[in-house]
Parts: C-alpha cells; structure tokens; sequence
C-alpha cells in the first residue's frame, strides 16, 4: 500500500510505518503525478484536495486531513469518487484554546493592563472557541459566546448576537470554519462595518481562518484606531501575509495556533486510527506512548498566583513572544512563512506539566490550574 504523506505530519512513520510504504512531500507544492499511484493521502490544511489533484489515482482509498478545517477539501468530490474522507475535528482545539489565553495575557502584560475583570466575547463556540472559553472561565473572566448556527441547534447554552457581543466585549476572539454562503457565512464577517463598531481599546484576536477578517480593510481600520490591539495567527493570501497588516499586529503569527505537539500528535492518530477501521485492522498504538516528557514537567509554587506569574507558568509551555520575533524576520516570502511552520518547535499543552500533589499553592489557584489543563 502506497501512503502519501505531509512532511509536516508529525509520527506518521511511527503509526503508519506497518501499514504500507511512505513516501513524504510537500503539501503545498502537492502535484496530481505525484498522487497518481497511491492508496492512501494524509494531508494538512496547505493542501487543496480535489479533482485537479486526484483525477489519475484511480487506487486511491483514503484521504485523511490532520485538521479541523476542511475548507481545503472537495468533500463531495471524494464521496462521489467513494474515497473515505476523515478530518480530526478537536484535535488541536486545546492548542487554540491555550494560544489565545496566553496570548491575551501577554497583551495586558504588554500594555500595563490587567486581563482579570475583563468581558471577553468568543465567535464560534465549537471546538475551538469553547476551549479558549474554557480557559477564560476558569481565570474567573465573563464570557460571551455568539454562534447562531449552534444556537439554532439547540444547543442550551446562553448565546448573544455578534452585535451584542461587539458592544459588550473587551476582548473579541474569533474561532469560526470559512464559509462563504448561507445565512452565516463567515467570509469577511468583520468587514469595514463591522470594525467601526469595536468599542475603545477592543483586543481582535483571530486564530481560524485570514478571510473571516477583510485584511483590507483592517488595515485601513487599525491606521485609525491605534487604541484596537490585534493578534493575529491566520492571515488573508497565506503564505503571502500583507506586510502593513503585520506590522499593525500586537503578536503576529503564521498559522501555527493549534501547533502543540499533543494537538499534532492527536491529529495524525485519529487519521491512524480511522484507516485502521477502514482497513478492518486493530488500531493497537497508542497516543499517550508517542509523545516525550516535557522539560518542565512538574511545578511547585508556594504563594498566591499573580497574573503575571501566570503568565510566567504559561510561558514555560508556550512563549508566543519567540514566535512573534521569529515571524516578523521571514514572513516577507512565502518560503519564509512555511519554513517557519514546517520548523515549528512543537510547544507543549498545560496539560504536559504536573502539579505536584504537596505542593502550596492556594486552593483556588489550584483548582484554577487544574481547570487550565495542569495534570
Ligand atoms: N489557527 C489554527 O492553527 C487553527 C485554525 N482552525 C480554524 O478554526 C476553525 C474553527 O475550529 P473549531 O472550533 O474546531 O470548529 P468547530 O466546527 O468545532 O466550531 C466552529 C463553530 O463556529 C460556528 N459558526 C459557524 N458560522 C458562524 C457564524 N457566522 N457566527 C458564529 N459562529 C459560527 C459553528 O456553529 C461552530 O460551532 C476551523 O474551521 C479552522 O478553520 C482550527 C484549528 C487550528
Ligand atoms: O486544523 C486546522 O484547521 C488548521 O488550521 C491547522 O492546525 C493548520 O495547520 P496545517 O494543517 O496547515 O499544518
């Protein structure tokens, strides 16, 4: 059996290696010849799967995608080709979640400002937004959610229109799929308009897709409104980011939010896992065994947990500030943009450090750190 592979998968010879030979590429550059004899595809988000690209692999049986999205996948196409199709919805939903906490505590660090006591609205309450909200609840901070589509589906938590949700919120974190028809469709859901309505000293984060943004228009917006800070993480015409929009950013970063190796490690094995029930074969390796022990892997602490130590805790597992800095020195060329993702130095979830059972630290902070994802 012939697998074609993402370089930018990680574990796939560790998983994969017993099902068939393997051949690596480059997803983006992903040609049709270099399909045509495979059985199996596994891809991420750079890759555009569709008849262009799959016409000639007559042998193909699976195409898997270590992602959330699927906005880069013809879907039907593969149905009608009868081509099983999984993604790994909620794989990196963790990392997301955890890159827009910490990075919302970076900015208040950065400005002087408190990120305690203020209203954040999340965008989206899937998987992604609900574990940014997570990790906003548990630091005590109110939390909006507007998501129409989930509202619609009975879903029984309290939701608010993204009207209301602009009016209200300090801080607005965007975590919806690209979808450019129907009632909600997310293509430039903040368009000029909608960013005129931002309240004074609103932080825009947008960790989902660049085009749920109007990157035009955010420009012309932010040369306005200094007081507006951003953090932005996906970028319109990646890997060809706009240079003013990125030196307009607080943090800017090329799409690598949901790069935590956990988050990595668990996309490409519910790809294994899946072929593995295609194949009618025993899925018998296990995640947990796949990833290392972690530099910092225990944590002592004694006193009452400031902000700022929690941002020093979270450092140890993500410093968003390196990313930044690297980002700003080759984002110019897309060559620069993907380098720097497909050497992405995997940084850790909460959950890879444990508290240990003696340690002192105040009761509540304690069940706080526990809610964050500490082991
Ligand atoms: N930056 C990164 O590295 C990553 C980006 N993503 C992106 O984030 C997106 C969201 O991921 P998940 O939360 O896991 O997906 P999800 O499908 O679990 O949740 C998306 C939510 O958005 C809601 N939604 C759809 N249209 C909406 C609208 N107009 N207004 C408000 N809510 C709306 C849906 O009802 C759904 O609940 C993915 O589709 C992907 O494009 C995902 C993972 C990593
Ligand atoms: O899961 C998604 O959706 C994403 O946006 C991915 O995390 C992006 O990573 P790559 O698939 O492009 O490596």
């Amino acid at each position: 059996m012939k697998i074609i592979a993402d370089e930018n998968m990680p574990y796939v010879d560790a998983l994969f290696g017993d099902l068939g030979e393997i051949e690596y590429v480059n997803g983006r550059n992903l040609t049709a010849e270099q399909v045509s004899d495979a059985d199996v595809l596994l891809v991420r988000s750079v890759t555009k799967v569709n008849a262009a690209l799959l016409n000639n692999a007559q042998k193909l049986k699976f195409v898997g995608s270590a992602t959330i999205g699927t906005d880069h996948v013809a879907v039907d196409y593969l149905a009608e080709r009868k081509i099983h199709f999984t993604n790994a919805p909620g794989c990196n939903a963790t990392a997301v979640g955890e890159y827009a906490f910490i990075a919302m505590l970076e900015l208040a660090q950065r400005f002087g400002d408190t990120l305690q006591g203020k209203v954040v609205g999340i965008v989206g309450a899937g998987n992604t937004g609900t574990a940014a909200a997570k990790c906003l609840e548990a630091y005590g901070l109110k939390v909006l959610l507007c998501d129409p589509v989930k509202a619609e589906q009975g879903d029984n938590r309290e939701f608010v229109s993204l009207d209301s949700l602009i009016a209200q919120a300090d801080i607005i974190s965007l975590h919806v799929p690209i979808t450019k028809v129907g009632e909600h469709k997310t293509w430039y859901l903040f368009d000029e308009a909608r960013l005129n309505q931002l309240r004074p000293n609103t932080w825009l984060l947008n960790c989902c897709r660049g085009e749920v943004i109007d990157n035009r228009a955010l420009i012309a917006f932010k040369q306005q409104r200094d007081d507006v800070k951003l953090v932005l993480d996906v970028w319109e015409g990646e890997p060809n980011p706009m240079a003013e929009l990125v030196a307009l950013a607080e943090f800017a970063t090329p799409h690598i939010a949901g790069y935590s190796l956990e988050g990595k490690a668990r996309g490409t094995f519910m790809l294994y896992q899946k072929l593995c029930e295609v194949l009618g074969l025993e899925a018998n390796k296990s995640l947990a065994s796949l990833l290392p022990p972690f530099q910092f892997s225990q944590v002592y602490r004694q006193n009452e947990l400031s902000e700022g130590q929690l941002l020093t805790l979270s450092r140890l597992v993500y410093d968003l500030r390196d990313d930044d800095r690297k980002f700003r020195g080759c984002f110019a060329t897309a060559a620069g943009f993907d380098q720097m993702r497909k050497n992405h130095t995997y940084r850790r979830e909460y959950s890879a450090i444990a508290l240990k059972s003696e340690t002192l630290v105040a009761p509540a902070d304690h069940s706080m750190l526990r809610i964050l994802g500490f082991n």
